[in-house]
C-alpha cells in the first residue's frame, strides 16, 4: 500500500511536469531510448544483494522524483528564432536538496540526464554530502554559438526552470561544455527572477560573485587524491606507472597534470578530435598551456621566451582506450567502454573520472580479464565536494583559503576511498558495488530517520 501510493505520488509529480513540455519532449521524457538509464539502475540492483534495507527504499530509488523538460526560445545573432530543448531532473532529495551539473552537448537527452541525476544521488551519499541527486542539460552544440547566443540560451534555461530549482531545492553546477562564466549568468538570472541575490542556487561560479577557490580544479584533484590513496595498496610507483587519459577538459586535464607532476608517466591524452601518444611520457603542463591558448592538442616546450611545438604521434580515442598502460582514465563521456571494446582493454586499473564511461556489460568482461574499476561515484566526486564547500561558504558568508579547500577535499576523498575499499575487501565485491552499498546504507538511514510517511497512504489523492 505504501509503495503503491508513493509511486502514484511520483507519477503525479511527473505528469504535472510533463504538462509544461512540448509533445516531442513528452515522447523523449517517457523514454524511447532508455538504455543508459536502465544500465545505470542495474548497478543498484547488483548492490541491493549486499544491503539490508526495507523494500520501500529500494522501490523509491528506482524512479526519478521529478523531471522537467523545457523549450527555450533563443534569438540568434542573425535574427532567427531557434528553440532548444532543455531538461532538469531531481532524482532524489532524501538526504538534502538535489545537486548536480548542467551539460551542454548535442547528445543530451532525458535518458542521459536521468542517468546523470541517478549517479549524483549515489555520489553525494557516498561522500556523505548533505545533498540528493540532480542534473540538467540542453541539447546544443555550444561551440556553434556566439558568446551572446550562449548567454541568451543560459538565461533562457534559467527562466524556464526557475520554479523547479533553488538553493534549498535543487542546486546547479558545471558539467561538460559549461563553465564558471555560464554559472555566473545562471546565478544572475535566477537572482533577477527572485529579486534578491541567490548565490547558493549555483556552484562553480566565478570567484568575484561567490565562487569557491579550488572548484575549477576540484574534480581532477579529487580523482588524484583517490589514485594517491590507492597507490600503496595497488603497489603503483609513479615513475614506473603509465597512464592514458581520454578527455582533456576541466576534469581530465587536471588529473593528468597532477599525476604527471608527481612522476606518473602520462603517455597519452585526447580530446573530442583525437589524441597524442608518446611512450616515453608527455609533458602535460605544456600541452595544457597550448590547449588553453589554441584549443588544439599539441605539446609546446618553452625555454625562456622561446617556444617550439613538438609533434607527437596521433591516435584515435578508440586506440587510446586499448593502450597497454597501467592506469586508464576515461574523462570524457559515458558509454566509452562497452561490451564491444572491453576485451581490448589492457589497463590493470580504470579510474572513472567521466560519469558512466564503463557499461555494466563491460564491467563483467573487465572483471574476467582482471581489470579493477574504480567507479565514477567515488573518483569524480571531488567536483561536487567542493561545490558543497562553495554552497556552505555562500550560506555563511565566510570564504575559505585555497589551502583550506584542498585540505578538506583531500580528507573527504581519502576517508571515503578507504571505507569503500574496505567494504569491497570485506564483502569480496567490486569497488563499484562497494561504493553503491556504502551510499545505499546512508540513503537508507535518512529514509528511516524521516519516518514512514504514512501521510501518503492516508491521503492518496
Ligand atoms: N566538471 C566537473 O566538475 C565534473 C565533471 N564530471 C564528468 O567528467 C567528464 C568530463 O567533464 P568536464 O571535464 O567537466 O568537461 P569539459 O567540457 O571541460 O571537457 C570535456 C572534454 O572531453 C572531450 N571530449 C568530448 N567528447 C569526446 C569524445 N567523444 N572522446 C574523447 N574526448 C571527448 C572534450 O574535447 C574535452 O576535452 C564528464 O563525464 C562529466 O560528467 C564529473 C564530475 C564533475
Ligand atoms: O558540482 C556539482 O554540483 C556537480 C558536478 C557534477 O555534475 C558531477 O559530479 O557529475
Amino acid at each position: 500500500m505504501f509503495v503503491e501510493s508513493r509511486l502514484r505520488s511520483h507519477a503525479q509529480t511527473q505528469s504535472r511536469e510533463y504538462a509544461r513540455i512540448s509533445p516531442s519532449q513528452q515522447d523523449s521524457l517517457v523514454g524511447t531510448d532508455d538504455q543508459l538509464f536502465s544500465d545505470a539502475t542495474h548497478r543498484l540492483t547488483t548492490a541491493l544483494e549486499h544491503v539490508d534495507l526495507p523494500e520501500d527504499v529500494l522501490e523509491t530509488l528506482k524512479y526519478p522524483k521529478a523531471q522537467l523538460g523545457v523549450s527555450i526560445p533563443v534569438r540568434m545573432d542573425n535574427g532567427e528564432l531557434k528553440i532548444f530543448q532543455g531538461y532538469r531532473v531531481r532524482y532524489d532529495d532524501t538526504r538534502g536538496p538535489a545537486k548536480g551539473g548542467v551539460r551542454y552537448h548535442p547528445g543530451v537527452s532525458i535518458d542521459e540526464v536521468q542517468s546523470l541525476a541517478f549517479w549524483m544521488t549515489f555520489k553525494c551519499a557516498a561522500l556523505n554530502l548533505p545533498f540528493g541527486g540532480g542534473k540538467g542539460g540542453i541539447t546544443v552544440d555550444p561551440k556553434s554559438l556566439s558568446r551572446m547566443e550562449l548567454e541568451r540560451l543560459s538565461r533562457g534555461y534559467i527562466d524556464a526552470i526557475a520554479d523547479f530549482i533553488g538553493p534549498d531545492v535543487d542546486i546547479l553546477a558545471p558539467d561538460v561544455y559549461t563553465n564558471p562564466m555560464i554559472m555566473g549568468w545562471m546565478m544572475d538570472q535566477y537572482s533577477i527572477i527572485k529579486r534578491q541575490i541567490c548565490r547558493g542556487v549555483v556552484t562553480g561560479k566565478p570567484l568575484a560573485i561567490g565562487g569557491s577557490v579550488g572548484r575549477n580544479t576540484a574534480t581532477g584533484m579529487g580523482a588524484f587524491f583517490v589514485i594517491e590513496a590507492m597507490a600503496p595498496k595497488l603497489e603503483l610507483i609513479p615513475e614506473q606507472t603509465t597512464v592514458a587519459v581520454q578527455g582533456f577538459g576541466n576534469a581530465g586535464a587536471v588529473v593528468a597534470e597532477l599525476l604527471n607532476k608527481v612522476g606518473y608517466k602520462v603517455v597519452a591524452v585526447s580530446d573530442s578530435q583525437g589524441g597524442i601518444y608518446a611512450p616515453q611520457g608527455l609533458d602535460i603542463a605544456s600541452i595544457r598551456k597550448h590547449k588553453d591558448a589554441s584549443r588544439s592538442m599539441k605539446a609546446v616546450y618553452c625555454d625562456g621566451s622561446v617556444c617550439s611545438i613538438i609533434e607527437h604521434d596521433t591516435i584515435t580515442n578508440e586506440e587510446l582506450l586499448a593502450l597497454d598502460v597501467d592506469v586508464l582514465i576515461p574523462a570524457a563521456l559515458e558509454n566509452q567502454i562497452t561490451a564491444d571494446n572491453a576485451q581490448q582493454i589492457k589497463a590493470k586499473y580504470i579510474f572513472e573520472v567521466a560519469n558512466g564511461p564503463v557499461t555494466s556489460a563491460a564491467d563483467a568482461i573487465l572483471v574476467e580479464s582482471g581489470t579493477t574499476v574504480f567507479p565514477d561515484i567515488l573518483v569524480n566526486a571531488g567536483g561536487v565536494t567542493v561545490s558543497y564547500f562553495e554552497w556552505v561558504q555562500n550560506r555563511s558568508g565566510l570564504y575559505w583559503t585555497k589551502a583550506e579547500v584542498q585540505k578538506q577535499l583531500q580528507q573527504k576523498m581519502v576517508e571515503e576511498t578507504e571505507t569503500i575499499w574496505q567494504i569491497a575487501q570485506t564483502k569480496t565485491i567490486s569497488v563499484r558495488t562497494a561504493a553503491y552499498v556504502h551510499a545505499l546504507n546512508r540513503i537508507g538511514e535518512a529514509v528511516t530517520a524521516k519516518g514512514t510517511r504514512d501521510y501518503y497512504a492516508n491521503h492518496p489523492s
